[in-house]
């Protein structure tokens, strides 16, 4: 049982339940190939069966983690800070992307947008669940647009998708990691049919990497 006092400051933003912290390549989609520190915070119930960070879910296995002493570590190691999860919008990002803006990093999220969008970001990568759809605002404020495709259904579900997004955002189909070689072919078909979107692909598992 969390004390009071720290679920306070959890639920302020203040503390932020952390599963890891590393130095890495950012894999996927516009920034692939990009140096970054990901902050991964702990806690979702978005639910995807086919997520590859089942243990980020349960936010009571991770520590409850002062901000600053997160914002302190990371700007050691990068100019770029990818605050990923878990759900990072299950909490509130205003005091964590505070901090990190103070330093002068670029503050980017891996979202399922599903919770409403709070913090100051330089780049929204936002990828959208069936289970739980987008807020009206991260459509809005979305750099790019991430859709898993795990089944033929999710090129529609896709389409719907891109319908939301504001008139800037890169489309982008990266294939659900289990079934890539079976859904690879269809999505290589699918973006020549339909260029508008590109290929994004988990790069980092490739170079075996985090
Ligand atoms: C683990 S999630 C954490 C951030 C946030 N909860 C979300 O879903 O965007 C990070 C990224 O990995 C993607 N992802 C998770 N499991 C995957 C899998 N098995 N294959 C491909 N992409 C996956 C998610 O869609 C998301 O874009
Ligand atoms: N290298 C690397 N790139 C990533 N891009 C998004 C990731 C995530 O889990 O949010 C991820 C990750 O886990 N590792
Ligand atoms: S929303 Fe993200 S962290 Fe949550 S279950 Fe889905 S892929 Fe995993
Ligand atoms: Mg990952």
């Amino acid at each position: 049982m969390m004390n009071m006092k720290v679920l306070e400051l959890v639920n302020k933003g203040l503390m932020l339940p952390l599963m890891e912290e590393f130095y890495t390549i950012q894999g996927e989609g516009y920034h692939k190939g990009t140096a970054a520190y990901f902050i991964r915070v702990g806690g979702c119930d978005v639910g995807c069966h086919w997520c590859d960070v089942k243990e980020s879910w349960n936010a009571d296995t991770h520590p409850p983690t002062a901000i600053e002493s997160i914002v302190e570590k990371a700007a050691t190691f990068s100019d770029t800070i990818v605050v990923t999860g878990g759900e990072p919008l299950t909490w509130d990002m205003g005091p964590l992307t505070k901090a990190l803006k103070n330093k002068n990093l670029q503050t980017h999220i891996e979202t399922s947008g599903a919770y409403e969008l709070s913090g100051t970001w330089d780049w929204i990568c936002l990828s959208p669940k069936k289970n739980k759809l987008p807020t009206a605002e991260v459509y809005r404020q979305a750099h790019e647009l991430k859709v898993i495709v795990y089944n033929k259904h999710d090129f529609l579900f896709a389409e719907e998708q891109a319908e939301q997004v504001n008139k800037d955002c890169i489309l982008y189909l990266q294939p659900e990691w289990s079934v890539r070689e079976k859904i690879i072919p269809l999505i290589v078909d699918y973006v020549m049919a339909n260029p508008k979107w590109k290929v994004s692909l988990q790069t980092h598992k490739y170079l075996n990497i985090p």
